[in-house]
């Protein structure tokens, strides 16, 4: 059994609408990972006291693979708000009797208040959810209750029958930090490290799509969102138009040879006179097709018999028999007048730029985007455009970035460089903050004494980091928090410093979230294919880790993928040609020949 993943839902609709009451979350937090040291909490979730809240964040916990025990703490007296059990027996498959029974009787010999708690305990999917109180004392003592059980429950669910290997390795584990120093635990990241696409999930939890649209110009609307259906306020085409060179006619006068009446061109104004039997118009592309007459006849089916005097053409034989309609495109065959002929919340190509300027639609509503501003940290940076001194470096993360979020139609803000003290991230933030809703900084987000960005975003700004540790290489120490300021919300992404972090990081959480913001309805994640190690790759991360490849096609059209070389995140030249980022989980030796998961962020060809 790898680390056993732990959640904690805190149920209150105090604590979610200021999450420094949670006092019972954290507390739990730190008694589950003092007596389960390599244990990690991958889920972690404030919702208010509504029964379909609780139902939504359990069914998100236990999606395979995001945690094994999910404690939900909160929401189980006798209070008309108080759901939880009833949200918890909604979603778990299985009931745990005995671990209720267990809460219950060990609860109630400290006090006969217990008498009055409702837990539900279960099993969803391969998750097993327990309930305990709200109060941080009664949760961390309810825990106490079950801690001795619960790896071996997680154990049996997941058919793990060595559990007693399993069992001595937390002992040992516990006496370890027994005997350790309390330096060891004060080193350890507080931040729970989550999987990518839980730290996905809980994005979307914490963000929602944006309402307000904006009129633009149709020429500045590319990769922009349609915030309204369009609807063609009149036919294309609006007369019945030619697609050939040639001979507007009667179906019914047949082959045969005509004098030519007149001839129209694209752009004439159509001819009111009705064609008349034995008549026919000369006609070109596009040009409309004259009243009476039904059909075209292209200018290979017939031949010259005679000009007249000013030389223009004056008989013509027709030489195959026309069929009504033939080469006439009816007025609303391309679209239809009143249908929609764009959808909301589509992206705007340069093609829906097109059919809008054949509608004669000039300006479109178009979803606001977020106002990005990006900042660079460290003492180490200077501008690319300057000279540079001894131990300095540019700082190359902030104009990558910019034009990373351009090349896929988003315009940011170059908010600066902050020192590494938190005098200047705070100026830097709070600059920045005034003018944008969404940050993205890079830098100061690790261990380091001057990593600065989370302490100043809590500290300072009253942020809520919803996470600050994914599992993935490079990328680990990314930080997604929320915060209000000057009562409006915004949105930061502190991103690590180094190159190949930022870039990746920006890949795989920026780019989505700016899309599910604006309800992109066309992304749906980067498209992955499976493609084949062209050479062996070995990882030596525990990580699962973002390789950057190139991926092209071989000699039977199999696709196939390359390493960019030394994948050390500090080396951007591994980016540079990259068109893909192969998944590998992490620790291990990879064969060329194997098959494996790649996101596409650049194209193939
Ligand atoms: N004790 C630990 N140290 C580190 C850990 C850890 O878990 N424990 N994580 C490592 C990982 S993984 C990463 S990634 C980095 C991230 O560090 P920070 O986000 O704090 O970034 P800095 O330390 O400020 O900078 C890292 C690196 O990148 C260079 N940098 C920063 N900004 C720019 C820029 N705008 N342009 C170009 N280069 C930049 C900076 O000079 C550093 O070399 O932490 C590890 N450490
Ligand atoms: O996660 Mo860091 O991004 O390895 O280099
Ligand atoms: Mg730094």
């Amino acid at each position: 059994m790898g680390d056993v993943k732990f959640g904690i839902l805190t149920v209150s609709t105090s604590c979610h609408e200021n999450p420094a009451k949670d006092l019972a979350g954290p507390k739990l937090a730190t008694a589950t990972a003092e007596a389960f040291p390599s244990s990690r909490i991958t889920f972690k979730m404030i919702v208010t006291d509504s029964f379909p809240e609780i139902v939504n964040a359990l069914k998100l916990a236990t999606q395979p693979n995001v945690c094994d025990v999910l404690f939900t703490v909160g929401g189980t007296g006798f209070a008309p708000s108080d759901v939880t059990p009833e949200a918890t027996r909604a979603v778990i498959e299985k009931e745990a009797t005995g671990l209720s029974c267990a809460l219950i009787a060990k609860s109630l010999a400290i006090t006969d208040m217990a008498m009055l708690s409702r837990p539900a305990c279960g099993i969803k999917n391969r998750t097993i959810i327990v309930n305990f109180p709200g109060s941080a004392k009664a949760a961390v003592e309810c825990f106490g209750f079950i801690k001795t059980s619960i790896l071996h429950a997680v154990a049996l669910l997941n058919e793990q029958t060595d559990n007693v290997k399993w069992e001595h390795q937390r002992i040992q584990q516990e006496s370890k930090v027994k005997l350790g120093s309390g330096g060891f635990l004060k080193r350890k990241s507080p931040f729970p490290m989550l999987e990518v696409d839980t730290a996905l999930d809980l994005i979307r939890h914490q963000v929602a799509p944006i309402e307000e649209s904006e009129e633009i110009a149709i020429e500045n609307a590319a990769t922009r969102i349609l915030a309204e259906d369009i609807k063609a306020p009149h036919p294309i085409p609006s007369f019945p138009a030619s697609i050939k060179d040639g001979y507007a006619v009667r179906q019914s006068d047949g082959m045969g040879r005509r004098r030519i009446r007149a001839a129209v061109a694209a752009g004439d104004v159509p001819d009111s006179e009705e064609l008349q039997p034995g008549e026919i118009i000369r006609i070109s592309t596009g040009a409309p097709v004259p009243a009476g007459a039904d059909a075209v006849v292209q200018v290979e089916d017939t031949q010259l018999l005679e000009t007249s005097e000013t030389g223009d053409e004056d008989l013509v034989e027709i030489l195959v028999a026309p069929k009504i309609g033939q080469d006439i495109r009816p007025i609303g065959s391309d679209i239809q007048a009143q249908s929609v002929v764009l959808k909301q919340h589509a992206s705007i190509t340069p093609a829906y730029i097109g059919v809008l300027a054949m509608l004669g639609i000039s300006r479109v509503k178009v979803i606001k985007r977020p106002a990005i501003g990006i900042i660079s940290t460290g003492n180490e940076l200077v501008s690319f455009k300057g000279p540079l001194k001894p131990g300095l470096i540019y700082d190359s993360n902030k104009v990558m970035l910019l034009t990373l979020l351009k090349s896929f139609g988003y315009i940011a803000d170059d908010c600066g460089i902050a020192k590494d003290t938190p005098n200047s991230s705070k100026s830097i933030l709070e600059n920045a903050l005034k003018a944008h809703n969404f940050i993205i900084s890079t830098g100061g987000v690790s261990m380091g004494e001057f990593d600065f960005l989370k302490q100043v975003l809590v500290e300072d700004f009253g942020a809520q980091v919803h996470f600050g540790r994914v599992n993935m290489k490079p990328g680990k120490p990314t930080v997604f928090a929320t915060l209000n300021f000057e009562g409006k919300s915004k949105i930061v992404f502190a991103l690590p410093g180094n190159p190949v972090s930022c870039f990746v990081t920006t890949l795989l959480f920026v780019l989505p979230t700016l899309k599910y913001l604006e309800n992109d309805q066309q992304f749906i994640g980067w498209p992955t294919v499976d493609a084949i190690l062209e050479e062996g790759i070995r990882s030596s991360d525990a990580r699962p880790e973002y390789v950057r490849v190139i991926v092209s096609r071989n000699e039977q059209n199999t696709l196939i993928c390359k390493s960019t070389g030394k994948q050390i995140s500090s080396r951007l030249t591994s980016t540079v040609d990259a068109n893909g980022l192969l998944l590998l989980p992490g620790r291990a030796a990879f064969e060329a020949g194997e098959s494996h998961p790649v996101y596409l962020f650049g194209s193939i060809f």
